[in-house]
């Protein structure tokens, strides 16, 4: 995308978006194809044509000969690789953003922080690479043994339309780092730049087929699961689709990691730095567009503070930017989706029928520039009065949409916070250490976050309990989720036979 080009309403993508064998695939056949629409416009930006089952195996192929050369470098040469991909990768880091915020509607703002993570991340499991070991393990009569930390051979990667640059680095980071070939496939609403991290590994000197990106939804996603070649599938997705992905892994006793949805709790003492707090519930409600599995969205405030709250997360939330995520200034670009909008849209009516009041936004948004009329924008929502059995409090929405209830002691909110089947995160504000200390261990949630929210230095491990899902991304702990553990045993005497 050429500099001129790369304002909204002006891109349409017409290269091939698979990858294998080190370069571009053009699908096989057109059929099927579905369009794929900028959210800011409402206009084509391309077409997504879905990988079929040779398509699948070719690609599989292509990584399982690249895994076979990779896995047996040392862990130095491919971090060196993996450092040129990083630098690469922030070389552009412009362009990259600029694509992402065109097929995902993000403002560009958070699309640069995005791709900033993802070269972070892979340098961060760059710097592993070489760290990978076993151990060694005496035993009587100078006999020994030893572990080989090894890849686990071809892993799948399934990503959300969310952050989709960023789940094909997270996935792909430690997969690499431990000696395995990926294939990834994206969300077919976003299947724009995983190819562009495809293309970049190669240029830092990857194995031919080491990374590929096969093009699909469903069905491409189930060939994917099912194939004999596959060792692990990583998920990233909604909890629906993460139980099929599991039950479909099983069948070939295939190791899985599932990022799944969430419906997390903030809690706001009264004892908090109230300005702190608010801040931090904005963030933890309105990135992405409030599109993040992470978010905060149900804000437990202890009733002292209310008011105070409530005035100034709403006079910050008015004052959001909403409009043309390529600008600057905006901090709110487009929801992903039309049915998306509607959606969230739906949830903030059944709300006010179950007994909410909107504070502010809630509608939809038509930007003043012409060019957006067709795009998905919504205001950004603050619900007040609202109780744990409301539908907005229950569900996982996916949109900029808070929900505010109060609440009066600390063992009172802890339940209310866990009475949950998500557990991906949460968050506390409190001045009091101890208590932000109790209240991390007690809340059921793979994160806790206190007194901010939504932060994500790769170094920190990220997942889910409960529903949420299994397994983690980022940190070393993760390391452990793309490799496995060979033990060898050395005699260094005679064989005592029982026989
Ligand atoms: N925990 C996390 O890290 C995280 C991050 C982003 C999004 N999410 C969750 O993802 C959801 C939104 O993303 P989405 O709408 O793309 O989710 P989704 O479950 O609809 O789709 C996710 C991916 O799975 C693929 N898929 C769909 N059916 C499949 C099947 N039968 N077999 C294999 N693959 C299949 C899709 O094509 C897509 O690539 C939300 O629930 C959100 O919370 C979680
Ligand atoms: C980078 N965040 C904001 C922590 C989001 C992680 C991915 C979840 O959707």
């Amino acid at each position: 995308v050429s500099r001129q080009l790369s304002s909204t309403g002006t891109v349409v993508v017409t290269d091939p978006l698979n990858f294998w064998g080190g370069k571009r695939v053009k699908p096989r056949e057109e059929k099927n194809a579905e369009p794929v629409f900028e959210p800011a416009t409402g206009r084509v930006l391309c077409q997504m044509i879905p990988c079929g089952a040779e398509e699948v195996d070719e690609a599989i192929k292509s990584a399982h000969t690249a895994y076979l050369k990779w896995s047996k470098m040392a862990g130095m040469e491919r971090a060196r690789v993996m450092l040129e991909a990083a630098r690469i990768i922030r070389e552009r880091r412009e362009k990259i953003a600029k694509l992402e915020v065109i097929n995902n509607g993000k403002s560009i703002t958070e699309a640069l922080v995005d791709i900033d993570i993802a070269w972070q991340c892979i340098e961060y499991y760059a710097g592993l690479a070489g760290t990978l070991s076993g151990q060694h393990i005496q035993l009587p009569g100078g006999t020994f043994a030893y572990t080989r930390r090894e890849p686990l051979g071809v892993c799948v990667g399934i990503g959300a339309w969310n952050y989709p640059f960023q789940i094909a680095s997270w996935k792909s980071a430690p997969a690499l780092a431990c000696g395995n070939a990926m294939v990834f496939k994206p969300s077919p609403m976003t299947p724009v730049t995983a190819v562009i991290l495809a293309e970049i590994y190669k240029e830092a000197g990857v194995p031919d087929g080491l990374f590929c990106v096969v093009q699909g939804g469903a069905e491409t996603g189930t060939l994917l699961c099912h194939h004999p070649m596959v060792a692990k599938v990583s998920f990233t997705g909604s909890v629906p689709t993460g139980k099929k992905v599991m039950e479909m892994s099983s069948k070939g006793v295939k190791q899985v990691t599932l990022e799944l949805g969430g419906k997390s709790p903030l809690i706001i003492f009264k004892d908090c730095e109230l300005e702190n707090a608010v801040k931090g519930a904005l963030m933890a409600n309105f990135l992405t567009q409030g599109q993040v599995c992470c978010n905060g969205t149900r804000v437990y405030v202890q009733r002292e503070i209310m008011p105070q709250f409530l005035e100034e997360v709403v006079k910050r939330t008015k004052a959001i930017p909403v409009g043309d995520p390529l600008l600057d200034g905006t901090r709110m670009g487009a929801l992903i989706s039309k049915p998306q909008l509607e959606k969230v849209l739906g949830f903030v009516s059944q709300a006010k029928k179950e007994g909410g009041r909107v504070l502010c936004g809630g509608e939809p948004f038509v930007p003043s520039d012409p060019k957006l009329k067709g795009g998905y924008f919504m205001s950004p929502c603050v619900l007040d009065n609202c109780r744990d059995d409301m539908t907005c409090v229950k569900e996982e929405i996916f949109g900029p949409v808070m929900s505010v209830m109060p609440f009066d002691t600390e063992e009172e909110v802890i339940r209310r916070a866990n009475n949950t089947t998500f557990g991906l995160a949460s968050g506390v504000f409190t001045r009091d250490i101890s208590r932000a200390h109790r209240v991390a261990e007690n809340l059921e949630a793979g994160t806790c976050f206190i007194n901010n929210y939504n932060i994500s230095p790769v170094e920190v491990p990220f997942g889910g309990y409960k529903m949420s899902g299994f397994g983690r991304e980022n940190g070393q702990v993760t390391i452990e989720y793309y490799s496995q553990l060979k033990t060898v045993v050395v005699e260094m005497g005679d064989v005592e036979s029982l026989f």
